[in-house]
């Protein structure tokens, strides 16, 4: 941990293959043993891990890998290098048949920008770090930071895609939202702390959390793989089909923060990422956050307000720009009306 306190906000990369067989197994058949060379390089370790016939989730302890055929997303927090884990991931899939064609790589604003190592240490070296590792096949690239009236929350935004007209990496309809939560309620962040000598594995004090704070019922179908570290600290994953959503929770006081993400169909029913944005907010009642929608076109982002505003947050900017081949990504932020 960095001397000033922890480093909640997290870095979140999507890498996006091709290969002669979508229907097989894909990345899924990489050893663990190579899973957990690739997290070396970034200086996390896995602390759980479930599956479901579609995907593969981890629980890190630093936030949270995903493996898909033919995706695989790491979000990693602290002073990890997440970067460092696009090389020896070429690599694997190289071996396994599969071509890079899609990099996003997105981040919000560091609390502690100093403590980050390199290639972390600034947007700048990110952008050229990426533009190094990534094959010069994916031509179409952008890194834009998009701003808010929040000086402390920016979206930082990276793609690369290797052919702009085939425009489908992303299914059409599908989003991925990103949350970012900071000034948690002090009395809701306590509910994150564990007792001293509480006798409980991470895995078993992580499902009392789960519980106790409300996050199970965010999506009561989904399956939850849940760790709580210690003294404080928690983090899921959940799968529910082929969907995942995750959450990460740094409860210390100073520095408090918690993301959720998760993603949906623009045809899912209007009222369910309103039920879930809200569920999500109102079990850290955060002074501040941040809301990314990474969309191909449709306004799903109208959703976020109305799931927000009639519970007291306002949204104070909104930020809008267009990426090859993932589309539209929508940056709004929120703070209560008592700031
Ligand atoms: C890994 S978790 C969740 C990360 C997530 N990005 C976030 O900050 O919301 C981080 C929290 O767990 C605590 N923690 C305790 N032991 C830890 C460990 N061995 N590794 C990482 N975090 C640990 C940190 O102090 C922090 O409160």
């Amino acid at each position: 941990m960095a001397v000033s306190g922890f480093e909640g906000f997290e870095k979140r990369l999507e890498l996006q293959f091709s290969g002669d067989d979508p229907a097989g197994l894909g990345l899924r058949q990489l050893e663990f043993e190579s899973l957990e060379k690739v997290l070396h390089a970034v200086q996390c370790t896995v602390v759980s891990a479930v599956g479901n016939q579609y995907f593969d989730s981890y629980v890190l302890s630093e936030s949270s890998l995903f493996v898909y055929p033919t995706k695989i997303i790491i979000k990693t927090c602290g002073t990890t290098q997440l970067l460092k884990s696009i090389r020896p991931l070429l690599n694997y899939a190289c071996d396994l048949g599969l071509i890079l064609c899609g990099c996003r790589y997105t981040r919000g604003s560091f609390i502690f920008p100093n403590s980050q190592p390199y290639p972390h240490t600034s947007f700048r070296e990110e952008v050229m770090y990426l533009e190094e590792s990534l094959p010069s096949h994916l031509c179409y690239r952008k890194a834009t930071v998009m701003p808010s009236k929040l000086s402390s929350h920016s979206w930082h935004v990276f793609t690369a895609s290797d052919d702009e007209e085939s425009h489908s990496h992303m299914p059409e309809e599908s989003y991925t939202i990103e949350v970012c939560m900071t000034e948690l309620d002090h009395v809701l962040a306590r509910k994150f702390f564990r007792r001293p000598n509480d006798g409980k594995s991470g895995d078993s004090a992580g499902k009392e959390m789960t519980e106790i704070t409300g996050i199970g019922e965010i999506n009561p179908n989904a399956i939850i793989c849940d760790f709580a570290f210690d003294p404080c600290g928690y983090s899921m994953n959940s799968l529910d089909g082929d969907r995942y959503s995750t959450i990460h929770v740094t409860p210390e006081d100073g520095f408090s923060y918690a993301s959720f993400e998760c993603v949906g169909s623009i045809y899912d029913h209007r009222n369910n990422l309103v039920e879930v944005l809200k569920k999500a907010a109102l079990v850290f009642r955060p002074a501040t956050m941040s809301v990314s929608i990474t969309c191909a076109e449709h306004e799903v982002w109208t959703r976020v307000a109305a799931a927000l505003e009639p519970l007291g947050w306002k949204c104070r900017s909104c930020a809008v720009d267009e990426f090859p081949t993932i589309g539209n990504v929508i940056f709004q932020t929120f703070t209560t009306r008592r700031k």
